[in-house]
């Protein structure tokens, strides 16, 4: 596959970059071996200096990534600026949270170990290898970089090859702020050149957010190499609607829950399960409003939802809706190409989806919504946890019953009630099953490329 900015909205070439040779990888180990030595011995306050000053630069160049966003992977570019400022807002958080989330934790009672003094600390591991989707492609790398950089750690940026406009701003960003040569790079190399660098010694673990399939081959280098890895995977969220709800503002909700970032992030809402006391009414408001949405051109402020970012992934969402149709789906709206140019694809829902469609297993990686019809909470549950993955999952009911029920039944990463998934640098994000492995963000993010160390005294 090219490395090369194809615009999603024409099918244009904008620019293609030469994969970097052997050499020049080598030359960039070599660099990131140096400087996971010098970030090591800098202080917190040091790091978190430089982690603002990164922050300022992201915010200065908002207009521009957030343009340079949509024109390599289409999504609206309301919500490319967004994407932009939430990264400085992360940055932020670990630049002012990286020394207490990290800071020894002495054991109360040390004489119980035959200890005078007994504590844990976090050491860095050094140069962790990122690899990175092109869905969200700066908040992606940037939940990983902030808080493994405020760790003391170095990163290594193998981007997915559609963005390496955002991959090559990045590879700047970090030394342009005052972090030491080397703390933050971009490798421009294809898929298959990720095992040698896995593989390297002076690699020391590596952090995936992409497809399970990807996931389990890194994955099973870095067993074999023993060292640590972090995944984000796929999902196939539920999306529960009880009668106790407000079905209004779930519908509403759902939308965008399915629609955000033109349906392609790994917690978009993509089945809703509706017991069947509201289903008439959730699916009405639900059919209307997808049908309501604005396709378009993406750099057009009143955009809604803009092209699919491959041709490909235009294609399996056709081919996902073609297969259930055929089966006796029922298509309550959208579901085709459209346009004469790029990769545009009309939000679609469908009804009566059952497990032998393709669709009801498989993860839609656009604005396609399956709406199931369920008799009671066992039933929605059971059909939530129907699924390989187990990355979130969105509850809408005021029952406090039913919502205890809910939390401790879905086999899911994390749980919102009355409220679409939204990932925050505060809270922990991550999945179960397939959908994953560790956790980004939180304590838990930045503690998760630490040596957590353990120190007796006699
Ligand atoms: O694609 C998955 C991540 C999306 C997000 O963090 O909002």
């Amino acid at each position: 596959m090219p490395i090369a900015t194809v615009n999603p909205a024409t099918g244009e070439l904008i620019e293609e970059f030469a994969a970097h040779t052997r050499e020049q990888v080598g030359q960039r180990l070599t660099r990131a071996e140096a400087a996971a030595a010098t970030l090591r011995a800098t202080d917190f306050d040091t790091r978190a200096r430089w982690m603002r000053a990164a922050a300022d630069l992201v915010e200065a160049d908002a207009a521009r990534t957030a343009r340079m966003l949509t024109i390599e992977m289409g999504k609206p570019i309301a919500q490319a600026r967004a994407e932009v400022l939430k990264c400085a807002r992360a940055m932020r958080f670990y630049a002012d949270n990286a020394e207490s989330l990290l800071a020894d934790q002495p054991l109360a009672d040390p004489s119980t170990v035959n200890a005078s003094v007994a504590y844990t600390c976090y050491a860095p591991l050094g140069v962790v290898l990122a690899v990175m989707p092109w869905n969200y492609p700066m908040w992606q790398v940037i939940r990983f970089a902030a808080p493994a950089l405020m760790a003391g750690n170095v990163g290594l940026l193998k981007h997915a090859s559609n963005v390496p406009q955002t991959a090559m701003y990045l590879d700047t960003l970090f030394e342009r702020a005052g972090f030491p040569a080397g703390s933050f790079q971009t490798l421009l190399i294809g898929a298959a050149d990720v095992e040698a660098v896995l593989r390297d010694r002076r690699v020391a673990a590596a952090t995936l957010t992409g497809s399970e399939p990807a996931g389990r081959s890194v994955a099973a280098v870095a067993g074999s190499e023993v060292k640590k890895v972090v995944l984000e995977l796929g999902g196939s969220d539920p999306f529960i609607v009880l009668p106790s709800a407000d079905v209004r503002a779930a519908a509403r909700t759902a939308i965008a829950a399915r629609t955000l970032n033109n349906g392609q992030s790994c917690i978009a809402a993509k089945r809703f399960i509706v017991h069947t006391e509201v289903y008439d009414e959730f699916v009405e408001a639900f059919v209307a409003g997808t049908k309501a949405l604005t396709v378009g051109d993406p750099l057009d402020e009143e955009t809604e939802i803009g092209p699919i970012a491959t041709r490909s992934g235009r294609r399996e969402l056709v081919e996902l809706v073609d297969d259930a149709v055929a089966k006796g789906a029922v298509l309550r709206c959208g579901g085709s190409a459209v346009g004469t140019e790029g990769w545009f694809f009309e939000p679609a829902v469908l009804e009566e989806v059952t497990p032998a469609m393709r669709v009801y297993r498989e993860e839609a990686f656009g604005p396609l919504a399956v709406v199931h019809r369920v008799d009671g909470i066992e039933q929605a549950a059971a059909l939530a946890n129907d699924t390989t993955f187990g990355l979130s999952s969105s509850v809408w009911t005021t029952d406090p019953d039913e919502e205890r029920f809910l939390i401790s039944s879905l086999e899911t990463g994390a749980v919102f009630v009355n409220g679409m998934t939204v990932s925050y640098p505060e809270l922990p994000f991550g999945g179960v099953k397939d959908s994953g492995i560790g956790r980004e963000l939180a304590a838990e993010g930045i503690r998760e490329f630490c040596n957590l160390k353990t120190i007796w005294k006699g």
